[in-house]
């Protein structure tokens, strides 16, 4: 028996006299799941188990499968799983992770990397994204990327699960972790074409299950009995209680060193709607000592505790279906510096005066352009939201300093006299590109610029 290198590529000329007939998608058989003869091969999907035999003919490898129960299987052919949309569209493929059915709001991310922290970022509660990279799982879970505890979506919808693992820090499967996590997955669908027809007809609710007996039509009224928007989600995501939070960036992944600072140099407050780590850890790298409190915890404590400056953070859902929180940012504004990102931009734009309004689709992914206005430095950046703040209704006093290139929305505010900044969009970058990375700079130039001010004061005093 010939072995195979770990990544070999196999080329699957023939599979046997099956029904299924030839399998011509190429695939990748990982050494620690190849065998021949009789001993026993984990199918791709690793949920059956096949006898494979191989044979060399030419330079291509020939496996032959057999299924357990004596049937020539193609496990990566089965339809176990469907996606219905809201429009009436029935999508089937393959399940994977949790088995169930779940129901949410579908949007697309055209990252290429970073599924892990996608899976992890609390904004996406409520919702399941669309990845339009096809190959999606191939560098497995690790627990050092994680941006929260666990999986806040609903589940992922892939074109290809791959049939391998290969990262060193690596412990898990996708797969396995989706099962933990109690998140549902379907692979093997036309992601694609999932895209256009959402860019067509803007974000739709989607209904995912492993459910085969349900009908399509069904499915079809149940994605239409909800609606995300006037939903809170925010209360589920926040923490319970305030803490303090220490991790800065590990040194290997460092990319901007030459700002970082030794010890802390300011204390600043973080609300906390739905916080994703690497956010913490950028503020805690630029000499924040950080303390995060719930979404809910009221302004009045915050500013007892006379921190230097307030983040208001990233979080999922609707930024109108959460007066409270505006309430408590109109509080806060004004008498210490704050930095806003994507909800924490929307919640502040609402609480200058500002409206919110849904955009078609969104932005999810990590390629989007943004001017900077005061300088025209143009930045390429990580997204994810589906809101934006509408410019026309802030008052004059707030500048809309940054605008998505794409499509001229609003994606960052600066209030001078209130010494309030925001951005509508990811300079953690966590997946993305790092040219945000600035806009920490900015803020911590703020608290620089309001710690120098209180000194000039006590000294005229
Ligand atoms: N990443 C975020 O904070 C998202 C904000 C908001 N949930 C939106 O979709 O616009």
């Amino acid at each position: 028996m010939e072995v195979l290198a770990h990544t070999q590529r196999v080329s699957l000329a023939s599979f046997g006299n099956t029904a299924a007939g030839n399998l011509r998608r190429p695939v990748f058989v990982p050494r620690s799941q190849f065998c021949s003869g009789s001993q026993l091969f984990e199918s791709a999907v690793g949920r059956q188990v096949l006898t494979a035999s191989t044979s060399k003919r030419g330079d291509a490898y020939i496996l032959r499968c057999q299924g357990s129960n004596g049937a020539t299987a193609a496990p990566w052919a089965k339809k176990d799983a469907r996606l219905v949309l809201e429009d009436g569209s029935v999508w089937e493929g393959r399940a994977f992770g949790q088995q169930g059915t779940a129901l949410a709001e579908v949007v697309f991310n055209t990252s290429l990397t970073g599924y892990q922290e996608i899976l992890t970022d609390p904004s996406y509660k409520g919702q399941f994204v669309v990845f339009t990279h096809p190959h999606i799982g191939n560098v497995g879970i690790n627990f050092g990327d994680m941006e929260s505890e666990r999986c806040h979506l609903g589940g992922i919808i892939i074109r290809d699960l791959s049939a391998s693992v290969s990262n060193y820090r690596s412990t898990k499967t996708l797969d396995a972790y989706l099962k933990e996590q109690g998140v549902l997955g379907i692979a093997d669908v036309d992601t694609r074409a999932i895209t256009r027809r959402l860019r067509d007809t803007g974000a739709l609710n989607g209904v995912i299950t492993t459910d085969l007996s349900t009908p399509a039509e069904e499915l079809v009224q149940q994605t239409k009995s909800w609606s995300i928007l006037g939903k809170d989600l925010i209360s589920e995501v926040t923490c319970s209680e305030p803490y303090e939070w220490k991790d800065t960036t590990e040194h290997e992944w460092e990319f901007n060193p030459a700002v970082l600072t030794k010890g802390e140099l300011f204390h600043v407050v973080a609300y906390d709607f739905g916080i994703k780590h690497n956010i913490l850890r950028r503020l805690a790298s630029f000499g924040c000592r950080l303390t995060v409190v719930p979404a809910d915890y009221p302004a009045s404590k915050v500013l007892e505790m006379n921190p230097d400056g307030i983040f208001l953070s990233n979080g999922p859902g609707d930024p109108s279906a959460v007066p409270y929180a505006v309430e408590n940012v109109k509080q806060v504004i004004g008498k210490k510096p704050v930095f806003g990102i994507c909800m924490g931009h929307q919640l502040l734009g609402q609480a200058f005066g500002g409206e919110t309004f849904k955009l078609k689709f969104g932005h999810h992914g990590g390629n989007h352009p943004i001017r900077f206005g005061p300088t025209s430095r143009i930045e390429i950046s990580a997204q994810n939201h589906n809101y934006a703040v509408n410019p026309a209704t802030l008052p004059d006093d707030v500048e809309v300093t940054h605008i998505n290139l794409n499509d001229g929305t609003c994606a960052g505010l600066l209030c001078k006299p209130k010494k309030a900044m925001s951005i509508q969009y990811h300079p953690e970058a966590s997946p993305g590109p790092h040219d945000a990375d600035v806009c920490f700079e900015q803020f911590i130039d703020m608290l620089k610029a309001e710690r120098a001010g209180a000194v000039q004061a006590a000294v005229a005093a």
